[in-house]
């Protein structure tokens, strides 16, 4: 699957899912900036990728900061003569505060943290998308990857984490609307849990945090590896009906078994929305999984369904 030629850039690639990415999009042999505050864990990063043999470009850039993203994208139209094929939006600041506000109520978390997880997370996407827009249409081509997760469709952690995440969602499929006749795609991207370096050290390693659920801390055992979500996007972007999924949700789960790939470590990746996996949930009808075969799938609209707003 090769990507050779391709531009591609990536926010928030100094750790976890969006270092990920940028090791499966170099190695499928494109030429990726990779953003983030601290030049030291970002030339980590470009020095992973270039063991694998690929080419990355470390950025230092706030996405909270709008003339460092502008200038961004001056040099990256300077240094690529204005092309740019893929932008993965994945910058996120949030996972400290969700993980030290477990169990809290809204109103009794300090509300900055509504700062903490959508100003990266939400409002630098805008403008990433913006200014990654401008180049896409005027080239008649390109892809935006929103990552997302599944808080956007019910409650999960907190109120502003739900609420960014089914933001994020929408920001893809709006984007989506008015991009899809300039040839550009926009999808969101959904990982299943993903075991990063922070889950490690606030999840992993610890016992259970006080007000967390238990379950939380077996799927984040059971997680995908951070390049999962690299592998889906590298696929993706080759995908000759790329097209008629923008604007859609997009779960890695699926695919992985559109693309029919295993994780990066040879584990089958969890179908969060298979039956099997959905009983093992469901306390006294969890030894019906056994006998459940994998193929069996929650159809899609009983997902929106579950969103219940109507
Ligand atoms: N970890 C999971 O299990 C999981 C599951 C589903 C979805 N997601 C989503 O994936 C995305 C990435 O999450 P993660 O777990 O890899 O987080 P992380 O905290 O491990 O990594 C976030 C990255 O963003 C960078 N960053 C933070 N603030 C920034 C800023 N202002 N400017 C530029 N870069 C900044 C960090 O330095 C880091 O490189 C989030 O949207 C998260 O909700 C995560």
């Amino acid at each position: 699957m090769s990507l050779s030629g391709w531009v591609c850039l990536v926010t928030g690639a100094s750790r976890g899912i969006g270092r990920g990415i940028a090791l499966q999009l170099s190695e499928a042999g494109a030429t990726v900036y990779i953003t983030g505050r601290q030049e030291d864990t970002l030339k980590q990063t470009a020095a992973q990728v270039k063991e694998r043999g690929g080419n990355c470009v470390p950025v230092i850039c706030d996405s909270t900061n709008d003339k460092e993203i502008e200038d961004l994208f001056e040099r990256i139209k300077r240094e690529q003569n204005g092309r740019l094929d893929i932008l993965v939006n994945n910058a996120y600041a949030g996972v400290h505060a969700i993980f030290g506000n477990m169990g809290k109520k809204f109103w009794e978390t300090d509300p900055t943290i509504w700062d903490s997880i959508n100003n990266t997370g939400l409002r630098g996407h805008y403008f990433f998308s913006v200014h990654a827009s401008r180049m896409m249409v005027a080239q008649g081509q390109g892809l935006i990857v929103t990552i997302s997760s599944m808080g956007g469709l019910r409650y999960l952690f907190n109120v502003p984490y739900g609420v960014g995440k089914a933001a994020c969602d929408r920001l893809a499929a709006d984007m989506a609307v008015e991009l899809k006749s300039r040839g550009v795609a926009s999808v969101s991207l959904w990982p299943g849990a993903v075991q990063t370096e922070l889950v490690s050290q606030l999840i992993l390693e610890k016992e259970t945090p006080e007000g967390a659920d238990s379950k939380i801390k077996d799927a984040f055992t059971n997680g995908e590896t951070t390049e999962l979500s690299g592998m889906c996007i590298v696929n993706l972007a080759k995908d000759k009906s790329l097209m008629s999924l923008s604007g859609k949700v997009l779960l890695t789960c699926d695919l992985a078994r559109r693309y029919g790939f295993q994780d990066v470590d040879g584990r089958s990746v969890t179908d969060y929305t298979s039956l099997k996996f959905l009983l093992t949930q469901v306390p006294y009808l969890s030894w019906l999984s056994v006998v459940t075969p994998s193929f069996l799938h929650l159809p899609r609209f009983v997902l929106t369904l579950a969103s219940n707003r109507f």
